[in-house]
């Protein structure tokens, strides 16, 4: 198990080439957020957005299409019950983030099975929240393309049958290697499982146990997916500039939002950029 260093910012987040436009810094598609949870796929957006992603399109319920527009005008928006419009979505996306707030009835799993059926093996499909705990309750057959797991320990538990308290690097590193698939194991010491390393992340704080922080991570991991060019140093970068962020606002605040972290990315990312 190796040990997250700041290193891993600048080694990851490069500076903007100036012959660059939005369409150098990536497409993604993010689909999640019925109509009680529209806040969680809000939150993945606007991730992907201040992260850098050069074009972000999100799919979700129809009611949640004005708050999305309010808050986040560089999104744009489909309606999630539109096949034909999110598989076309999907397949002009090189990163597709799915599950934040994506609820867990009928309507989720089709809309997941549609997922699945669309993305390519060239593709990167970031699965969380709800999409985990679909993968779990239907045994679902998983896709070819390149999966990162964002799960915390219960949706870990549901993918993976093991228990939280048996939750050991050396159990977690076989289930994450039959996934095929990176693993975000998130809790206040997260551990991420490449295919070819696992990591701890060192960074963290109890400020960021709060509803929407998980969201707000996934759609930091498909925006760097979307921006830079080694995928392993990618999700491990957003792993740990999520907490070193979550970091420094608890040096003067009690609990650290998650649209905190959010407003602070581009800052962050400047600061960090080599
Ligand atoms: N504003 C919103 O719209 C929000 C929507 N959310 C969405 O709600 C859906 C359900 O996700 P939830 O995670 O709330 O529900 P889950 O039922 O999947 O998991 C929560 C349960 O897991 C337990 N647990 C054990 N270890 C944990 C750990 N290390 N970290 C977190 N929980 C742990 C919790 O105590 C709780 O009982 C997801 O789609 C999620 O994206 C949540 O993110 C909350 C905010
Ligand atoms: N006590 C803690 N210390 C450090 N990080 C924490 C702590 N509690 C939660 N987190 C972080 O917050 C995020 C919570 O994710 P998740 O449970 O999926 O939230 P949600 O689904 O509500 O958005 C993870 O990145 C986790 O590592
Ligand atoms: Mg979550």
């Amino acid at each position: 198990m190796e040990t997250l260093t700041a290193a891993i910012l600048p080694a990851t987040i490069r500076r903007r080439p100036a012959d660059s436009h939005k369409g150098t810094y990536g497409r993604i598609t993010l689909i999640g957020g019925n109509r009680n949870f529209g806040g969680a796929i809000l939150m993945a957006s606007a991730a992907a957005v201040y992260a850098g992603a050069g074009l972000v399109t999100t799919i979700t319920d129809a009611s949640n299409q004005g708050s999305l527009h309010a808050r986040l005008p560089e999104a744009m928006f489909a309606d999630i019950t539109d096949t034909a419009m999110t598989q076309s979505l999907i397949t002009s996306a090189n990163v597709v983030v799915v599950g934040p707030g994506l609820g867990t009835d009928a309507a989720a799993l089709a809309v997941l099975k549609t997922v699945f059926a669309t993305v390519t093996a060239e593709q990167t499909l970031v699965i969380d929240g709800s999409a985990i705990t679909l993968v779990a309750q239907h045994h679902l057959t998983l896709p070819q393309a390149h999966l990162v797991f964002t799960p915390h320990q219960m949706e870990w538990q549901r993918l993976s049958g093991i228990p939280i308290a048996e939750q050991t690097a050396a159990r977690s590193r076989a289930a994450a290697d039959r996934l095929h698939a990176t693993v975000v194991v998130k809790s206040h010491r997260t551990q991420i499982y490449t295919p070819s390393a696992t990591y701890e992340n060192p960074l963290g704080t109890p400020a960021q146990a709060t509803g929407g922080m998980g969201d707000t991570l996934a759609g930091m991991v498909g925006g760097f997916l979307a921006q830079f060019a080694d995928p392993d140093q990618a999700v491990l970068a957003a792993v740990y500039a999520h907490s070193a962020i979550a970091e420094e606002l608890a040096e003067r605040q009690y609990v650290v939002l998650p649209h905190q972290i959010i407003d602070e990315l581009p800052r962050f990312m400047h600061e960090h950029q080599a």
